[in-house]
């Protein structure tokens, strides 16, 4: 657990970020841009990414509505082991060295919405989703398609940037076993509480995302702290104002609500992960060896999640 000298490192920065503005049209200046931010911290701004305001406001109006709701009715659409649906407070632990109990959050997941007959319907992560009664909260499920669609859309378009900063064709990404198939979460996420670092309490623990990218839409109380370099003691925390990106983060509650959108993209269930053919030699050979996507992603939310048998009991 942190002590005070460690606090003091983080209270005060605030973080400044690069911003890749989707509407550029010199693609090599963008990757450019990309990769600095990439190898600076992992984390950046979107700008012009076409999501209107309108529809971001009506998905975190929506969010508020479901959170607003009585713990009896969230539990109704309780994840289930496609980790679909409701995820309750202390759910996850995501840096148990650092945690006494779990995230001060709860959480609400949406994935690709698999059809009958769906050929992957018997794989980890392609499931029908879980959707709160449409009595209860009308509307919301189609708001909650719609902006997933879009960042969608959004995480395609990155990718793209991200092959050529990568010294790959810009259409690597969306091979059908990568991108053209893709493991993409959506969760809505609503902080609550005052964090005490010094005590072992986060509204989030550190951690790294655990996929390709992550396209992260926040509200305007600040909350969010990202760390350079994971490997200097003590470690620096900077605050990020709103925003995207995996670089170890935390989330802080400062007492007020706080929600945020986050959206997770990752390869299709089969894609072996593997150092990519531009970024290894005979002198910098692959650093992890490969794996099976599926397998990678069921490990880690397995290892943050709670056993969902501990709600049976309740
Ligand atoms: O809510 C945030 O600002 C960050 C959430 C996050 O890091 C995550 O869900 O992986
Ligand atoms: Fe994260």
């Amino acid at each position: 657990m942190e002590n005070k000298t460690q606090q003091e490192a983080w209270t005060i920065k605030v973080s400044s970020l690069t911003c890749i503005d989707l509407a550029n049209t010199n693609l090599h200046q963008s990757a450019d841009s990309l990769k600095q931010a990439c190898q600076d911290c992992g984390f950046f701004y979107v700008t012009n990414h076409g999501i209107s305001e309108e529809l971001k406001d009506k998905a975190f109006e929506q969010s508020k509505k479901f959170f607003d709701l009585p713990l009896e009715e969230k539990m109704k659409v309780l994840r289930n082991e496609k980790h679909r649906g409701y995820s309750p407070v202390l759910d996850q632990i995501l840096d148990p060295e650092n945690q006494v109990d779990g995230d001060y959050k709860e959480s609400f997941f949406i994935g690709i919405e698999s059809v009958k007959d769906d050929p992957h319907g018997d794989t980890p992560f392609y499931s029908p989703n879980l959707w709160p009664d449409h009595d209860v909260l009308p509307g919301w499920r189609v708001t909650m398609e719609k902006y997933y669609q879009e960042a969608l859309r959004v995480c395609k378009a990155i990718a793209r940037l991200l092959a050529l900063a990568l010294d790959l064709d810009g259409d690597y990404f969306d091979k059908p076993e990568m991108l053209g198939n893709p493991i993409a979460v959506m969760r809505l996420v609503h902080y609550e509480g005052m964090s005490d670092p010094s005590k072992g309490i986060f509204g989030c623990g550190a951690h790294s995302d655990f996929g390709m990218m992550t396209l992260l839409a926040t509200d305007s109380v600040m909350g969010l702290q990202i760390c350079k370099d994971k490997d200097v003691k003590p470690r620096k925390w900077e605050y990020v104002p709103s925003i995207k990106g995996s670089t170890l983060h935390r989330v802080l509650g400062n007492g007020q609500d706080r929600y945020s959108i986050a959206f997770f993209i990752q390869p299709s269930h089969d894609c072996l992960v593997e150092c990519l053919p531009t970024c290894q030699s005979e002198n910098n050979l692959p650093k992890y060896p490969a794996i099976k996507c599926s397998t990678y992603l069921t490990q880690r939310y397995e290892q943050s999640h709670v056993d969902l048998s501990i709600y049976k009991q309740t």
